[in-house]
């Protein structure tokens, strides 16, 4: 197995004007796994996931896939790489006006030029991956459940067969029971492909469920990381207050007092 990190963050800095939010942040996940970013708003997990994503710009650092350097890529190197990436968004972000195929099929026809009819066979059999019968497939995705919308995001997110899929949030908003079914599809989605996953999230015990490692991010930086695993017996004090949710400890929230 190579022990180039498939994904790979070198002392990322991203401010926005005096405010830092990103501070030398560092982090590594190697080919098939899958890691668990956590921790409490406003710590920076969307910045870092849009700065992978070139949606940002750090002002400093590097950020590598396979080895490469694209902090700086261009437009054609960026699709290059996003096309051996797949998302789930925090809100599944489908398209109303497309059917649940349509939506699932997306970028297999516009980033990959797939023709209409293979494109369909695929979403369908990536449908009943995540338990969705052809039945559905016709369907526009404003009449479906959140729970199912965010089956169909999954589809859409493994339908390319992606080496690296990212997660914002994939159990926000849904129930415990729904936010279990999802957590187990995705692990088994992900490892029935081999692909390696960044997750945000806040749910630790979606991050347990799904992830390999965990890394706890605080004001911008790793203060913590490790096994999904040891998150309990580690003895981190940044680690116990989050699990807990104590108010007490070394993470402080930005909130005035009255
Ligand atoms: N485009 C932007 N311009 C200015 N500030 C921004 C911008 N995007 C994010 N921020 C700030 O960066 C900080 C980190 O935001 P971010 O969305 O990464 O937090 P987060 O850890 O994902 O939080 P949450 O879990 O609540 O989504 C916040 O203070 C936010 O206001």
């Amino acid at each position: 197995m190579s022990d180039v990190p498939k994904i790979e963050l070198r002392n990322v800095c991203k401010a926005f004007g005096k405010k830092v939010i990103l501070d030398n942040l560092n982090l590594s996940i190697m080919a098939g796994e899958s890691l668990v970013v956590i921790g409490g708003s406003g710590t920076g997990k969307s910045v870092m996931l849009k700065c992978i994503l070139g949606l940002l710009k750090p002002e400093s650092g590097q950020i590598l896939i396979d080895g490469e350097d694209i902090t700086n890529a261009n437009t054609h190197k960026r699709e290059q790489i996003l096309r051996k990436t797949g998302m789930l968004f925090q809100y599944a972000a489908l398209f109303d006006s497309l059917t649940v195929w349509e939506n699932v099929a997306f970028g297999l026809i516009q980033a990959h030029g797939m023709n209409r009819k293979d494109a369909k066979d695929i979403a369908i059999q990536k449908l009943a991956l995540v338990g969705l019968g052809p039945d559905l497939a016709e369907k526009h995705s404003a009449e479906l459940s959140i729970g199912m919308q965010k089956r169909v995001g999954l589809a859409r997110a493994i339908a390319a067969d992606p080496e690296i899929i990212f997660f914002d949030e994939p159990t926000t908003g849904l129930d415990p029971i729904m936010g279990d079914v999802i957590d187990n599809l995705i692990r088994d989605c992900t490892q029935d492909l081999g692909a390696t996953t960044l997750t945000i999230s806040h749910d630790m015990e979606s991050a347990q469920k799904i992830a390999d490692r965990i890394a706890l991010l605080y004001k911008g930086s790793v203060v913590w990381a490790g096994l999904a695993s040891e998150i309990h017996t580690c003895g981190d004090p940044y680690v116990e207050q989050f699990v807990h949710g104590d108010v007490d400890g070394p993470i402080k929230l930005d909130i005035l007092k009255p």
